[in-house]
């Protein structure tokens, strides 16, 4: 007979729908007590050691919860002797996280992070369930060293890629171009992919004014004109198909570069890879060549993440730019 050893799991919660209640009027909103604290989870050789760490909308989660979070896991792994960690949080916000916990913990043990599109007394509820997933996954060993997974709906997909997809469905996220890493089912496991490794920051702050600015036909890029350059600490643009601006929008962006402020370029498409294709004026290579930075296969809220991590981490333009592009 072989025998299982007990695994301790940190169990965080934080508030989103998989918290909430709705009312006789339909409206959702928080509860006093978290209704996922009492959930029974019919799962053996398991210690669950839970903690109502925030009960926030994820809306309201902020840089600064993220790095309580990244704290409280540390000390779980380093002093408390845990096995992995279940973060359930709002969907909203989920994915940015996700990742942020992802750049900033040092791979090893399972860090899995769930939430639910129904709340808790809703017809349908998928909370307990994608809880109940979230756990399963945690306690397997084919979940270590794999960075912060996010599982809903019976998917397991990687920080990096994953993203909300829609604003009701119970398959909101989704990872576009590569699919998810792998999958539930009732009695299984089952990994198909391997997320490649990234460099980890373990900052401790995470400050920073770095907006996320959208391209568009016919952008002349008057909102660059909006921004005090003083006060600003980097910029995300969410550029044109495989990375490319119109290019009035391109030519008030140089002044932003001379001053050596950190511009990350993203895709606005939802599938492929962001990559300097393009040669005419406002096409890929010449944004490249100018000094803005390709992340190459994150969403530009992730890419703001991303950058706040390696500006607070002291990377100077050199090393930040390879941070980014990794
Ligand atoms: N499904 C959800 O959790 C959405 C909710 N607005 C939140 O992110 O807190």
């Amino acid at each position: 007979m072989t025998k299982t050893t007990l695994k301790k799991i940190l169990v965080l919660h934080t508030g989103g729908t998989i918290s909430m209640a709705e009312d006789a009027n339909g409206h959702v909103h928080p509860n006093a007590e978290n209704p996922m604290v009492s959930a029974t989870i019919p799962l053996d050789n398991i210690e669950l050691v839970t903690e109502d760490i925030f009960n926030l909308p994820s809306p309201h989660i902020t840089l600064d919860h993220m790095l309580v979070l990244k704290e409280r896991l540390i000390r779980a792994f380093n002093e408390e002797s845990f096995d992995g960690a279940v973060i359930t949080h709002g969907t909203d916000t989920l994915e940015e996280t996700a990742y942020f916990l992802d750049l900033t913990i040092p791979r090893g043990k399972p860090i899995v992070m769930t939430g639910a599109m129904r709340s808790s007394n809703e017809l349908g509820t998928d909370g307990i369930y994608n809880l109940l997933s979230a756990i399963r996954v945690a306690i397997n060993n084919d979940s270590r060293n794999r960075g912060v997974l996010v599982v809903l709906n019976d998917e397991i997909h990687s920080a990096r890629y994953v993203t909300k997809t829609h604003t009701t469905n119970i398959s909101t996220f989704q990872t576009p171009t590569h699919g998810p890493l792998g999958l539930l089912t009732k009695n299984r496991i089952i990994y198909f992919h391997q997320d490649t490794e990234h460099q980890q920051l373990n900052v401790e702050s995470a400050k920073g004014k770095v907006p996320i600015i959208k391209a568009y036909a016919g952008m002349t890029g008057e909102i660059f004109d909006m921004i005090d350059i003083d006060r600003l600490d980097g910029l995300v643009v969410e550029a044109l198909g495989a990375g490319n601006l119109p290019p009035q929008a391109y030519e008030k962006l140089k002044p932003l570069l001379s001053q050596e402020i950190p511009i990350v370029l993203v895709s606005r498409c939802f599938n492929g890879i962001a990559e300097p294709v393009y040669s005419y004026e406002g096409g890929g290579q010449a944004l490249q060549e100018s000094g803005i930075m390709f992340a190459p296969e994150v969403n530009s809220q992730k890419a703001r993440l991303k950058l706040i991590i390696g500006i607070n981490a002291g990377l100077k333009l050199a090393s930040l730019k390879s941070f980014m592009e990794n």
